[in-house]
C-alpha cells in the first residue's frame, strides 16, 4: 500500500500527518504506526496523527493521535496545533478551526504563522511540595526544580513514569521545570509513549503554566515556556482555586517535508 504522508513539527515535537478522510489507514494497525514513527526503519516521529472526517456536526475535522509506540493515546497539544496547520495547507480550513479529539472539542486559530489551540478546562490539581499533577488532555507529573539543563531526563523521567504511583494506571508524562524569570519557565519533558525526552510537549507546557500559577510560582495569566525545541506561550483565566478556563496554547507549527511510503 502506498501512503502519502506529511511531516510536521511544532517546537521540535514532530509528527507524521496523514489525510485519512478516505480511511486508508486502520486505527488498529499498531505495528504500521510504530514502523512509520521509527527513526531508523521508518519516517521517524514522536507521534502520528490522522486527519479524519468529523463525527460531530459543525466540526471541520476529527483528530486521531498515536504515540510513537503505535498506540492511540490521549491529547497532544503540539500535534493538535500541527494538525490545524495541515488542515489549512489542505484547504480544509482558512484561519479558524473547530475539531474534536480524544479529550473533546477544540477551537484553534492561525495568525501570523502561529497556531493557537484552546485546551480543555482544568478543575483538579494535586500538589505535593515541589511536585504538581494535573491532566490537560494528557496526564503530567510536574517537578519544579533547578539546573534543569543538567538533568538526565530520560532516566529520571522513566523512574517516575514507571513508579508505583503511575505504572498500573496508564503511566504519566513528566515535566522538569525551572523558573527563568517572571512568568517564564524552562521545561524539559519525558513523554509517555515515546519513552524518551521530547524537545517539546504541548499538554506538558500547558500543565506547567497552570501549575505555576496555581502554586503561586507565576503571577500572570500569560506564561512563556522555553523548551529545547523553541518557545510556546500559554494563556488562561483563573475562575477560582485550581479551576482554570479559556486556556490557549500558542506557538509555531511547520511542514518539514512530504512524501510517499510503500508499506
Ligand atoms: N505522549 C503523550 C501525548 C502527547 C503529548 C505531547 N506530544 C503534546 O504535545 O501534548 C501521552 O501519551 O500522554
Amino acid at each position: 500500500m502506498k501512503i502519502q504522508f506529511y511531516k510536521y513539527q511544532g517546537t521540535g515535537n514532530d509528527f507524521v500527518m496523514i489525510d485519512n478522510r478516505h480511511k486508508i489507514l486502520s486505527k488498529k494497525d499498531t505495528k504500521l504506526v510504530r514502523l512509520l514513527c521509527d527513526r531508523k526503519f521508518g519516517i521517524g516521529a514522536d507521534g502520528l496523527i490522522l486527519l479524519e472526517e468529523p463525527d460531530v456536526k459543525g466540526d471541520d475535522f476529527k483528530m486521531v493521535y498515536f504515540n510513537a509506540d503505535g498506540n492511540e493515546s490521549s491529547m497532544c497539544g503540539n500535534g493538535g496545533r500541527c494538525l490545524v496547520a495541515f488542515a489549512k495547507y489542505l484547504g480544509v480550513i482558512e484561519n479558524e478551526a473547530v475539531f474534536t479529539a480524544v479529550d473533546g472539542p477544540h477551537k484553534a486559530k492561525v495568525k501570523a504563522g502561529m497556531v493557537s489551540l484552546q485546551m480543555q478546562n482544568v478543575s483538579e490539581i494535586r500538589k505535593f511540595g515541589n511536585v504538581s499533577f494535573l491532566d490537560t488532555g494528557s496526564p503530567h507529573h510536574i517537578v519544579f526544580t533547578k539546573n534543569v539543563k543538567d538533568l538526565k531526563v530520560k532516566e529520571e523521567g522513566a523512574a517516575i513514569r514507571y513508579s508505583d504511583a503511575y505504572v498500573n494506571n496508564g503511566g504519566t508524562n513528566v515535566n522538569f521545570v525551572e523558573a527563568e524569570e517572571e512568568n517564564t519557565f524552562l521545561v524539559r519533558t519525558y513523554e509517555r509513549g515515546v519513552e524518551d525526552e521530547t524537545l517539546s510537549c504541548g499538554t506538558g507546557v500547558t500543565a506547567v503554566a497552570i501549575a505555576a500559577n496555581a502554586s503561586g510560582r507565576a503571577t500572570g495569566n500569560t506564561i512563556k515556556l522555553i523548551v529545547p525545541g523553541g518557545e510556546l506561550s500559554v494563556s488562561f483565566e483563573k475562575e477560582e482555586e485550581d479551576h482554570y478556563k479559556n486556556i490557549w496554547l500558542t506557538g509555531p507549527a511547520e511542514q518539514v517535508f512530504k512524501g510517499e511510503i510503500e508499506c
